[in-house]
């Protein structure tokens, strides 16, 4: 839905510490599956704490769309009965992804190896993002793409009638291609395999294993090979979302720059796919401690607590950590603003294809409010400025991108004057408390 709407220009006006509880939503990529998986179950799957953002939304009223029921029942707790691998009717109407690259990747995968035609699009945004990276295996299994120029959406699917398992490595490194590849294997006879060379987020395979697919993953020199079995009937599942690493990477970033800070961000996923910034933080020399260290659903969960940091020291970040990190990119460079020294950002090209070019993007509104940043195709370093020196009073677009959006929310929080942005609208795909939630730790937040 983003991107349709007035835009809604905001501020961030320096201040005081930031202190208290951040209880951050429900994770986007998990509730995203939560919702697919369960539509492609036979029976009913309960999800409690799904993130109630435009992103997920979207995914909802598509699985809809599909043919299977879903339910809000208030308060994040969801449920979705499912229509079997398979069992997916064909839409009577465009589904609409808004300004979501997972819930139109995925969603492609899944349909695409079931007799039946569904056409796609999104928001100014989404539809200038590269789709081919999924219609090129979706085709090996059969199915049949026609978009518009360059592989992007609006775009129709036809879906394969006699569907074959593929063999695929995924030459980017992408989660979503990844789980687009196993989601059409679902529907596949026989075994489907995905080769990818850099681990990324491995929520499609946890799941799938818990909805009682058979999948097995296993290391060897080409890369983490996944083995699916198609054509399994998945077991309806009791689903508990753990709450938002990538967003509780905004209030953790924001009590590190503010001068006094000290934020708990309660019951935060630790995945070794997703928990890059964290390390990345912690080595800058962040305050940054790991408290009440649990498991969850078969996750690994934290309470984060943040304190003030003003000695934080740039550093290279190494390039094969970017998919654990690939979102945080933004709010980490509004850190290195704050550091000392210079923050060095390798092997991170993907960045150029998100909701926006987010290199391009941060460059402009850092260089808009005082610090110097260099850029290369796939590279970008931020020259700090030290803890408090960030001049401000810059304004910022934020190209239909909430994590831009947020970002410069968060570079205000620390600098010497006001930065705005002239879009906050798009925040409300992840992250929809951010204002409430930021304003409740002591933010100054104001529409403009
Ligand atoms: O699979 C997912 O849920 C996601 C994968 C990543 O995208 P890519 O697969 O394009 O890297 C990430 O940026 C996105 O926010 C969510
Ligand atoms: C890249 C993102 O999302 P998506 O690709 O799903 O639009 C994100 O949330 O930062």
């Amino acid at each position: 839905m983003s991107g349709h709407g007035t835009p809604i220009p905001m501020t961030s006006h320096p201040c005081g510490p930031l202190t208290g509880e951040a209880r951050v939503p429900g994770d986007k990529s998990i509730s995203h599956r939560a919702l697919i998986l369960g539509a492609m179950a036979v029976g009913e799957t309960r999800i409690t704490g799904l993130l109630e953002g435009e992103d997920v939304i979207d995914t909802a009223k598509a699985m809809r769309a599909f043919g299977a029921e879903v339910t809000d029942h208030g308060g994040g707790e969801w449920s979705v009965h499912g229509v079997g691998v398979g069992g997916f009717a064909e839409p009577d109407q465009v589904i609409d992804c808004g300004n979501s690259g997972t819930g139109v990747r995925l969603i492609m995968g899944a349909m695409a190896t079931s007799p039946i035609t569904a056409t796609f699009t999104g928001d100014a945004s989404l539809n200038k993002r590269p789709m081919a990276r999924v219609t090129d295996p979706l085709g090996l299994f059969g199915a049949t793409t026609v978009g518009r120029s360059g592989g992007r959406l609006p775009m129709t699917v036809i879906g394969a009638t006699h569907p074959i398992p593929v063999r695929y490595t995924v030459p980017v490194p992408s989660a979503q291609v990844k789980s687009a590849v196993l989601l059409a294997g679902l529907n596949a006879p026989g075994q489907t395999v995905v080769i990818e060379r850099e681990a990324t987020r491995d929520h499609s395979e946890r799941m799938l294993a818990g909805f009682g697919a058979e999948i097995t993953t296993e290391q060897t020199e080409e890369g983490r090979v996944i083995t699916l079995t198609g054509q399994p009937e998945l077991k309806p599942q009791t689903i508990a979302v753990p709450r938002d690493p990538s967003s509780a990477a905004f209030p953790v970033c924001a009590a590190l720059v503010t001068p006094g800070s000290d934020v708990l961000v309660p019951g935060i996923g630790l995945n070794p796919t997703r928990a890059g910034l964290f390390t990345t933080l912690r080595e800058m020399g962040a305050d940054l401690t790991y408290e009440n260290e649990r498991e969850e659903g078969g996750e690994p969960v934290a309470d984060l607590r943040a304190r003030y940091s003003p000695d934080m020291q740039g550093i290279r970040v190494p390039a094969d950590r970017a998919a654990s990190m690939i979102d945080e990119y933004p709010v980490l460079s509004v850190v290195a603003a704050n550091a000392t020294g210079t923050t060095m950002m390798g092997g991170v090209k993907e960045l150029r294809v998100k909701e926006s070019d987010r290199i391009d993007a941060m460059a402009r509104g850092l260089r808009a409010n005082g610090v110097t940043v260099e850029e290369g195709e796939d590279w970008w370093a931020v020259h700090g400025l030290g803890a408090g020196n960030v001049p401000g009073g810059g304004t910022c677009e934020s190209f239909l991108d909430h994590r831009i959006a947020m970002s410069f929310m968060v570079l205000g929080m620390a600098a010497q004057a006001p930065v705005s942005v002239d879009d906050g609208g798009p925040i409300a795909t992840s992250f929809p408390i951010f204002e409430p939630l930021m304003t409740g730790l002591g933010a100054k937040l104001e529409r403009t």
